[in-house]
């Protein structure tokens, strides 16, 4: 299994993504995620295929994590093909293994506004919620979906203030957090469809 090392009791961000392609917002949320989270890492997910998507218009694998690597310079983010590797794109499946396989790190699952507003139809997201703390970047126009969503309403009582996000990696699940960060309106959809510039 293709997994970077976790030393014991590391702080562990795992950004799950199509990154199709990866965009320079992918690297910004994961370097406010270390600095604003106090991770040591951010390992990037490149999905086979997200389970809620067409897969019309999806790179192959192989392209989007050369295009991930090329990117993701920063030497704390590790790009990782651990989904494929582990025959599911299922991020239940995918948090269960990391948790049994590096049980000492602290991991935070890490996902935009948009993901909040339909992570009550992931499969297991109440369980997601139970295994890890969440951090949010929020996405404009996203954020009142977001919190009026059925997964934000049933997290809501578990939110921590802004100012707390330095100690959610320490915060026993569910737990989650806005991620303090520069709202960016760069998106895979629109580089594709040449509306906005690509990063690689
Ligand atoms: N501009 C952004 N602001 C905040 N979070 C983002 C932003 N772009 C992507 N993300 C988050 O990064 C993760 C991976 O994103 P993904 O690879 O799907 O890119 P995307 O730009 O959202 O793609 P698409 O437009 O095809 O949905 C997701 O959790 C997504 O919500
Ligand atoms: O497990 C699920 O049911 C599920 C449903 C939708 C999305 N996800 C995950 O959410 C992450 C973000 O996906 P995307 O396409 O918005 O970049 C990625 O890791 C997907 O595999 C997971």
């Amino acid at each position: 299994m293709r997994a970077p090392l976790a030393g014991q009791g590391q702080r562990i961000g795992l950004l799950g993504g199509s990154f199709n392609p990866p965009h320079g917002t992918h690297v910004a949320v994961s370097e406010a995620a270390m600095k604003r989270l106090g991770l040591d890492q951010v390992w990037w997910l490149v999905t086979p295929g997200n389970p809620l998507k067409e897969h019309g218009d999806l790179a192959p694998l192989s392209e989007r994590l050369a295009a991930c690597r090329t990117l993701a310079v920063n030497p704390r983010i590790h790009v990782t093909a651990l989904e494929a590797d582990l025959g599911s794109a299922l991020t239940a499946v995918t948090i269960a293994f990391l948790k049994r396989r590096f049980p000492r790190a602290r991991f935070v699952w890490i996902m935009g506004g948009d993901n909040l507003a339909g992570f009550h139809r992931w499969t297991a997201w109440r369980q997601i919620a139970g295994q890890m703390p969440i951090a949010i970047a929020d996405r404009p126009l996203w954020r009142l979906k977001a919190l009026s969503s059925p997964a934000g309403r049933a997290l809501a009582p578990y939110r921590l203030p802004d100012d707390r996000a330095g100690v959610l990696a320490d915060q026993r699940a569910p737990a989650w957090v806005y991620l303090p960060i520069r709202l960016s309106s760069e998106s895979s959809t629109e580089i594709r469809a040449g509306r906005q510039p690509p990063s690689v």
